[in-house]
């Protein structure tokens, strides 16, 4: 038999850094086994696929059975026989067997375990790293990383409303450069974050970055940033850059924002981001309305020479990407599979905004394991840039794995070339 023929397909419920069920799936070859572990949002936009998970009681795993078991039992008859290699045919399957626009039958977490699986397990049939596989000879963009170091919103109880507030270490020559940096900032907020707010600030959020309380306006969390950047000895080298998710922000009934204990209108907002791109060193804002608001997002990124990210307006839906390519909305696309379901989907979504001019960001979620394949995709995409986290374990794995691809890859890797106009002059 040929050994790139699927011959088993399985999931089993595991756990992730917030010890909330999820699933992870191994798709066996006559030749290699591939294995991926699925991870989960917590501000997550209304569109993407939907997770079988447990509505009002998320830790007892009823949901995450339901979707093991629509693996086992109505995913893997269909696949086995095929060839692991036929990753559209495959992915397409799954979308069909699904049936809904939604991913709500089998659910989108059942979807991106098998669909990511696969391809993990096509890389090790053909005995390729995963990057290279994806990517081929092509594959050898380390990205640059944002590295999320103050939470608020959803993801840390700061008092901030801005979700992730990073540093971008733009002035660095290569990645392992880069992270050493980040590192080393990260150390001396730390330090600054202690002696301001004391001990109990350094508790950190969902993303491993700072959550130091009391603060409420952003301009407080730049601050402490570039302060640390300083110490460092590292001036002018980073830049910054936001998430606000500001879907977690907007009042649907009213039209407004609540930011900064004030209730803003579309208007103040954005007169708000113009000031912040003034007086800072802002590159990259991400969700800076809520995710129905195409036209904002468009007079904005027509408005402000910075990088405007669409994660919940675009959910890596191909189809939302034209939505935004068609009206101007947002110039970078922030890559999650598991917002859309398959990984030919989310293929689709990169290469269509690559094509008219989008930078693409590879991004984590807020609910991650060890599991490495983001690290991959990242550098198979020649992505440029990821989001992963800070200082937990299923952060830092991805980090050990860029570094581990960084040394493979020796001279021929790169960094910052592929970032897009807004993260690099190294263009
Ligand atoms: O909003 C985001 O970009 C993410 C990840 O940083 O959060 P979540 O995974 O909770 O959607
Ligand atoms: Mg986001």
């Amino acid at each position: 038999m040929n050994d790139a023929v699927i011959t088993d397909v399985s999931a089993r419920e595991i756990l992730d850094n917030r010890l909330e069920p999820t699933l992870r799936v191994t798709v066996e070859t006559g030749a290699g086994t591939g294995r991926a572990d699925v991870p989960c949002g917590r501000s997550r936009g209304a569109n993407e696929a939907v997770d079988l998970r447990d509505g009002g009681d998320r830790y007892r795993g009823l949901g995450v059975r339901t979707a093991v078991g629509n693996v086992e039992e109505r995913i893997a008859p269909e696949l086995i026989g095929t060839d692991v290699t036929d990753q559209r045919a495959i992915d397409d399957r799954l979308v069909s067997l699904d049936g809904t626009p939604d991913r709500s039958n089998l659910g989108g977490n059942a979807l991106t375990g098998v669909s990511v699986a696969v391809l993990v397990a096509g890389a090790a049939t053909l005995d390729a790293p995963l990057y290279r596989y994806l990517g081929g000879v092509d594959a050898s963009a380390l990205p640059v990383p944002l590295f999320d170091l103050i939470e608020g919103g959803e993801l840390g109880a700061s008092g901030l409303d801005f979700q992730e507030h990073q540093v971008v270490p733009t002035g660095a020559d290569s990645f392992s450069e880069a992270v050493r940096r980040c590192s080393e900032v990260y150390h001396e907020l730390g330090g600054l974050i202690e002696s301001e707010f004391g001990p109990a600030s350094l508790d950190v959020g969902d993303e491993g970055g700072y959550t130091p309380t009391g603060l409420t306006d952003p301009r407080d969390a730049f601050d402490l940033e570039l302060r640390a950047v300083e110490e460092c000895g590292y001036g002018g080298e980073f830049s910054l850059a936001v998430d606000v998710a500001a879907s977690e922000l907007y009042d649907p009934d009213t039209g407004t924002y609540d930011v900064m204990d004030e209730r803003m209108t579309r208007g103040e907002l954005v007169d708000l981001y113009g000031d912040l791109v003034d007086g800072y060193p802002l590159v990259s804002i991400e969700d800076p309305l809520h995710e129905e608001d195409f036209d904002g997002f468009a007079q904005l990124t027509d408005a402000l020479d910075v990088q405007i990210v669409g994660d919940d307006l675009f959910v890596t839906s191909p189809d939302r990407v034209q939505t935004g390519i068609e009206r101007g909305a947002a110039n970078a696309l922030l890559l999650k599979v598991n917002q859309v379901g398959t990984v030919s989907e989310a293929l689709a979504a990169a290469s269509r905004s690559r094509r008219n001019g989008y930078a693409v960001q590879v991004s984590e979620r807020s609910g991650q394991t060890a599991d490495t394949w983001l690290a991959d995709l990242a550098v198979g995409l020649n992505a440029g840039q990821i989001k992963t986290g800070v200082s937990r374990s299923e952060r830092t794995e991805q980090y050990n794995r860029l570094l581990e691809i960084e040394a493979e890859l020796g001279s021929a890797a790169t960094y910052g070339v592929d970032a897009g106009p807004c993260l690099t002059d190294r263009a």
